[in-house]
C-alpha cells in the first residue's frame, strides 16, 4: 500500500513539471487543483490508516500478525497468546492424565494376581510380558495366580495351547482327583509333557535331569504346578509311582531362590535306607545347582556326619532319631528350613513318630511361612488331623483309587494293579517248607537271578528263615534291626548287585525302597497293618512294571482277612475261598489313638470303601 502512494506521488509530481507555462493562471488553477489533491490524498491517508487498524484488529484474531506490528497490537496479541497456551496445556494435561488413568487401569489388568509388583515402577518391558503371559492364560482361562511363600508358577503357552479335552482325559484315565479348599488352583493343568514345565536354571541343564524319563508320572504332572507355587500338598499315589522326584524338583526349585546360608531344606524318612536313597536321588538334582545335599541317620558315625554338616548342607534328608540329636547338641538349626517333606507321611505322623515330628516341624519356621509336602501311598483318616496342624490349606492330590475317598475323608486304600497277587492259606507249620519250593520255582532258568523280597514279621523270625534258606543253599541276605548298619547297608547292596538275590526282611524294608529287579514279594508272615502289606507288596511292580506277590495266611492273620479281601477285590485279584472262610469283617487293631472299630463287607459285592482309621 505504501509502495502505491509513493507512485502515484511521483506520477503526479511528473505530470505538473511538464505542463505548459501559464503560470499564474495556471498557477491558481494549479493551487486548486493542488489543494484537492492533497486533500484526497490526506483523505486516502486516513482511510489507509483506519484499514491498517481494522487489519491488525483481524490479525490479532487470527494470531497472525504482519512483522511490523504496533506495541499495543503486540502485548494484545501475547495476551491473547498466553491464554491459547494456557487453554492448549489444560487440555494437553487433561489428555495425559487421561492417558495415564488408561494406562494404568491397562496395567492393572496386565497385573497377575496375587503378584505384588508396584505398577508404577513396573518397566514396559515386564508389563509387555505380563500381557504376554496373561493373554496365554487366558486363551483357557486355567493358569497358576498362586503364590503363596513368594513364589509364582505360570503355566506354559505350550501346555496352555493342549485341548482342554486332551487334558480331561489324562485326568480321568489316570484317576487324578485335586481337592483344593482355596478353590482357585483346582484349574491347574496338569504338566503331562516334561517340555511343559517353565524353564528355570535347573531345567535346563544339560542334560536334563529327567533326559532317562519319557514323560511325567501322574504324581509329578499334577502335583507340580501346586508345589511349584510354594502351595502346601498331600500327595496319595501307589508305591513306585515316582513321588521322591514329585517332591524332589520343587524343594530343589524352591531353596535355589534363597540367598541364604544353611538348612533350608529338610526331608523326614521313616527308615535309614530310604533317608540314603531319598538323599541320592535329591543330591544329584540339587548338585546341578551347586547346592549341598547331607543324609543323617541312625547306626552310622556322628563325627562324619557332623564334618559333612560343618561342611555347609542346603537340603537335609534324615531318619527322626539322628537329626534330632544333632538339633539337641545345635550342629543343625533349622530356623531357616523354607521346605519341609514327610515322606511315607502317614507313617511319620502315626504314634512312633509324633512327637519327633512336631520336634522337627516346631524348630522350622511357622507353617505359614514354610512350604510343607507330605507323600504317601496310603493315608488313612487317623493321621489326617494331626497333618492339617502343620499345614495350610493343602491341595490333596490323589492318583488312582478311581479318586474315591471314604465319607470320612481317608484315600480309598489300593494296591498297585500292576501285581498279581496271590494269598495261599495254610499251616504256619508248613510255611518254611513252601517258602523253599517257592523260591526254587522262581529261580528257574532265566529268572535265576530275579530278585526276591521275603517278609517276616519279628527280627528273630527273619533271622531264622534267612539261616534255613541259607542252608538250603539259596543266595540269601537279610534287613533288619537286629543288624548293625554296616550289615544291613551290605545286605541291601548284595541284594541290588543281584550277589544275593534273596534279601529276607521285616518291615524296616516295606515302604520306599526302590529296587526294580525285584520280580517277587513274599509275606511269609502277615504285617500288622494292612497299609503295611501294601507298601510291603509295592517293592515290586514299579514304574509302571508289573510283580507279583504271594502271602501266607494262617488263622493267626484271621483278623485282617476282610480287610485283605477288600484289597484284593479293589486289584481285581482271585479271593481263594479259604480266605473267605475267615471271615469279610474288617477288624481294625485297636490303637491308643485311633481306636478299634468293625466293618461288615458284603461277599458278593466288589468293595470299594473301607476306612482304616
Ligand atoms: N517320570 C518318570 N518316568 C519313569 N520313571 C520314573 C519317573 N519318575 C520316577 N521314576 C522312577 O520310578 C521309580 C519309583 O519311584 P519312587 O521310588 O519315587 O516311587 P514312590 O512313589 O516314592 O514309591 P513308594 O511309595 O514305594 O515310596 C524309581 O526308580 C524312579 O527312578
Amino acid at each position: 500500500m505504501a509502495a502505491t502512494k509513493h507512485l502515484r506521488a511521483e506520477a503526479e509530481d511528473s505530470v505538473a513539471e511538464n505542463r505548459p507555462v501559464k503560470k499564474s493562471k495556471v498557477a491558481d488553477a494549479g493551487d486548486d487543483a493542488e489543494k484537492a489533491r492533497l486533500k484526497k490524498e490526506k483523505k486516502e491517508k486516513k482511510k489507509e490508516k483506519k484499514e491498517k487498524k481494522r487489519k491488525s484488529a483481524d490479525d490479532e484474531e487470527t494470531a497472525d500478525a504482519p512483522v511490523e506490528e504496533s506495541a499495543d497490537g503486540e502485548s494484545k496479541k501475547e495476551k491473547k497468546k498466553s491464554k491459547k497456551d494456557k487453554k492448549d496445556k489444560k487440555e494437553k494435561k487433561s489428555k495425559k492424565s487421561q492417558d495415564e488413568d488408561d494406562s494404568a487401569e491397562q496395567a492393572t489388568e496386565e497385573q497377575p494376581e496375587g503378584m505384588d509388583v508396584d505398577q508404577d515402577v513396573k518397566p514396559a518391558e515386564e508389563k509387555k510380558k505380563s500381557k504376554k503371559e496373561r493373554k496365554a492364560k487366558d486363551t483357557n482361562g486355567n493358569a497358576s495366580e498362586e503364590a503363596s511363600n513368594g513364589r509364582d508358577y505360570v503355566q506354559t503357552m505350550s501346555l496352555s495351547n493342549v485341548p482342554q479335552s486332551e487334558i480331561d482325559e489324562y485326568l480321568s484315565k489316570n484317576e487324578i482327583v485335586i481337592t483344593d479348599t482355596r478353590n482357585t488352583t483346582g484349574k491347574l493343568r496338569p504338566v503331562t509333557e516334561f517340555h511343559h514345565l517353565p524353564s528355570t536354571n535347573l531345567l535346563e541343564k544339560k542334560p536334563s535331569p529327567f533326559a532317562s524319563y519319557k514323560a511325567p508320572t501322574p504324581i509329578q504332572a499334577a502335583s507340580w504346578p501346586s508345589t511349584l507355587s510354594g502351595r502346601d500338598v498331600v500327595g496319595v499315589a501307589e508305591t513306585g509311582s515316582g513321588k521322591t522326584m514329585a517332591f524332589a524338583l520343587p524343594c530343589v526349585e524352591a531353596i535355589s531362590q534363597i540367598n541364604k546360608k544353611g538348612v533350608k531344606a529338610v526331608v523326614v524318612s521313616p527308615t535309614r535306607e530310604l533317608a540314603m536313597q531319598t538323599h541320592e536321588q535329591l543330591a544329584r538334582l540339587a548338585a546341578l545347582l551347586r547346592l549341598k545335599c547331607v543324609c543323617l541317620y541312625g547306626g552310622a558315625s556322628k563325627d562324619d556326619q557332623r564334618a559333612l554338616l560343618n561342611k555347609g548342607a542346603d537340603i537335609i534328608v534324615a531318619t527322626p532319631g539322628r537329626l534330632k540329636d544333632f538339633m539337641s547338641d545345635e550342629t543343625v538349626d533349622l530356623s531357616g528350613c523354607k521346605f519341609a517333606v514327610l515322606d511315607e507321611a502317614d507313617r511319620m505322623l502315626d504314634k512312633g513318630f509324633e512327637e519327633d515330628i512336631k520336634m522337627i516341624l516346631g524348630a522350622c519356621p511357622p507353617r505359614e511361612e514354610r512350604q510343607t509336602l507330605m507323600f504317601t501311598a496310603t493315608w488313612p483318616i487317623s493321621v489326617q488331623s494331626l497333618a492339617s496342624t502343620f499345614m495350610v490349606d493343602p491341595v490333596k492330590i490323589t492318583i488312582g483309587s478311581r479318586g474315591k475317598e471314604t465319607e470320612n475323608g481317608s484315600v480309598e486304600l489300593q494296591a498297585n494293579t500292576r501285581i498279581t497277587q496271590k494269598v495261599e492259606v495254610m499251616d504256619g507249620k508248613d510255611k518254611e517248607f513252601r517258602l523253599l519250593q517257592i523260591i526254587k520255582q522262581h529261580q528257574q532258568g532265566k529268572q535265576k537271578d530275579d530278585r526276591i523280597l521275603v517278609f517276616c514279621l519279628y527280627k528273630k523270625e527273619a533271622t531264622r528263615v534267612e539261616g534255613f534258606l541259607s542252608r538250603k543253599g539259596v543266595r540269601v541276605g537279610g534287613i533288619h534291626g537286629d543288624l548293625k548298619q554296616e550289615q544291613r547297608t551290605r545286605s541291601l547292596e548284595a541284594f541290588k548287585t543281584g550277589k544275593t538275590p534273596v534279601l529276607v526282611a521285616t518291615d524296616v524294608a516295606a515302604r520306599g525302597l526302590d529296587i526294580p529287579e525285584v520280580k517277587l514279594v513274599i509275606n511269609v508272615t502277615f504285617p500288622l497293618t494292612i497299609e503295611d502289606y501294601v507298601h510291603r507288596i509295592g517293592r515290586t511292580g514299579r514304574a509302571g512294571k508289573t510283580g507279583e506277590a504271594i502271602t501266607m495266611f494262617t488263622v493267626q492273620d484271621k483278623a485282617h482277612s476282610g480287610s485283605l479281601i477288600n484289597i484284593l477285590k479293589g486289584a481285581n485279584q482271585p479271593v481263594p475261598d479259604e480266605l473267605m472262610k475267615f471271615g469279610t469283617v474288617v477288624k481294625k487293631k485297636t490303637h491308643d489313638m485311633y481306636g478299634g472299630f468293625f466293618k461288615d463287607v458284603d461277599p458278593n459285592q466288589k468293595a470299594t470303601k473301607i476306612t482304616f482309621d
